[in-house]
C-alpha cells in the first residue's frame, strides 16, 4: 500500500475544473515534487488529503484511508499548508503544547519538534515578532509533532531566504531518506526542489500532464546526450560510430548519443585519444518544465 494514493480525483468550483482526473502515488522513503503553475490544482489535491475539499470524485488517500477515517491523524499525517496562521500573542512553545494535549501526546514532543527545525532557543517568544521564515519553521514543528511517517507539504519554501531554503532541503531529505517518510513537497518553481525530489508530478490546468524519475523528466523521453570534446575530433566521431554511437558535431564539440561516458572513455583509452572534456548533457530542466506546463518563458 502506498503512503499516499491519489486516484483520479477530480474537484471543480463552479465553472473552474481545478482538478481534473488526476491519479499519482508516494512510497514511504522518497520525495515527490508536485510541481505547476500558480493555480494548476496543487493545493485543493493536497486540501484533498487532508479532508479540508470535499472532492467531486475519486479519492485521496493516506495510508489507505480516507483522513476523516485515520484514527490518530497527526501521529500518520504532518501537513505544512500555505498561509498557516497563528495566534500572533501564543508562544511557539504554547502553539505545540496545545496540540499535544489535544492529540494526548506527551509535552516532550513539543520541545523536541521546536529543537529539530532550530526555534529551541526562540520557544519562549511571542509568534508575533517571528519572521516569515521562522514561521515556516514553526508550520513544520507543527507538522512533526506526532512524528508522522507521511509529510504534506504545500509551497514550504516561500518566504524563505536562500539560506532557509538550504536548511529545508537537508529537513525533508533527513525526513524522507534517514527516518523513512513520504514526503509530498508541492512548488511553482522547480528549481526549488529539483536538488532533493525523487519523484516528480506535474500538473497543469488541473491536469497531470508528466510523472515519473527526475531522471525521466531530464531526458525527456529522449536517449541522453554526453558532449565530448578532443582534439582530434573528426577522427574520433568516426571511432565512435563504429562502436554504434550517433554523433553530432559542432564547434569542436562531439554531441553523443547510444554510448554512455563509461564506454565513451574506454574506447578513448584503447584508441589512445586524449579526451578535454566530457560531460552529460542535463537538459534544460526548466524549459522542459515550461514546455510541459504551457507557461511561456520569460
Ligand atoms: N475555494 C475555492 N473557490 C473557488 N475557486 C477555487 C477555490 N480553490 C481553488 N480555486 C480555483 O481552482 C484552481 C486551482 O487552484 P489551486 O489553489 O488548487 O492551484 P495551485 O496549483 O495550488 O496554485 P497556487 O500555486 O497559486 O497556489 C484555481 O483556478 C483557483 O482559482
Amino acid at each position: 500500500m502506498a503512503a499516499i494514493e491519489i486516484r483520479d480525483l477530480s474537484k471543480s468550483f463552479g465553472p473552474v475544473r481545478a482538478v481534473d482526473g488526476v491519479s499519482f502515488t508516494v512510497e514511504a522513503g522518497t520525495i515527490t515534487g508536485y510541481l505547476g503553475p500558480n493555480g494548476a490544482g496543487k493545493t485543493t489535491t493536497l486540501r484533498s488529503l487532508l479532508g479540508l475539499v470535499t472532492a467531486d470524485s475519486g479519492s485521496a488517500l493516506v495510508n489507505g484511508r480516507r483522513y476523516v477515517e485515520l484514527d490518530h491523524p497527526l501521529s500518520e499525517v504532518g501537513a505544512v499548508l500555505e498561509a498557516t496562521n497563528f495566534h500572533p500573542g501564543r508562544t511557539a512553545f504554547n502553539h505545540l503544547r496545545v496540540l499535544c494535549t489535544a492529540a494526548r501526546l506527551p509535552v516532550a514532543r513539543a520541545e523536541d519538534a521546536l529543537a529539530r527545525v532550530g526555534l529551541a532557543d526562540v520557544a519562549g517568544k511571542r509568534v508575533l515578532g517571528f519572521s516569515m521564515g521562522m514561521r515556516q519553521r514553526l508550520a513544520l514543528a507543527t507538522a512533526m509533532i506526532g512524528d508522522p511517517g507521511v509529510y504534506i507539504l504545500d509551497e514550504p519554501a516561500n518566504g524563505l531566504d536562500p539560506a532557509g531554503i538550504q536548511w529545508l532541503r537537508g529537513f525533508m531529505r533527513h525526513l524522507a531518506h534517514e527516518r523513512g517518510a513520504a514526503v509530498l513537497v508541492s512548488s511553482h518553481v522547480l528549481a526549488e526542489v529539483e536538488q532533493i525530489v525523487d519523484n516528480v508530478v506535474i500538473i497543469a490546468k488541473g491536469r497531470l500532464v508528466r510523472q515519473g524519475s527526475l531522471a525521466e523528466l531530464i531526458s525527456n523521453g529522449q536517449a541522453p546526450v554526453v558532449r565530448v570534446r578532443t582534439v582530434r575530433s573528426e577522427e574520433f566521431a568516426a571511432t565512435l560510430e563504429r562502436h554504434g554511437g550517433q554523433v553530432e558535431a559542432a564547434d569542436g564539440v562531439l554531441r553523443v548519443r547510444g554510448l554512455d561516458v563509461e564506454s565513451i572513455a574506454n574506447i578513448a583509452l584503447d584508441e589512445r585519444v586524449l579526451l578535454t572534456e566530457m560531460t552529460q548533457e542535463r537538459g534544460d530542466l526548466q524549459q522542459i518544465f515550461l514546455e510541459l506546463t504551457g507557461e511561456e518563458q520569460s
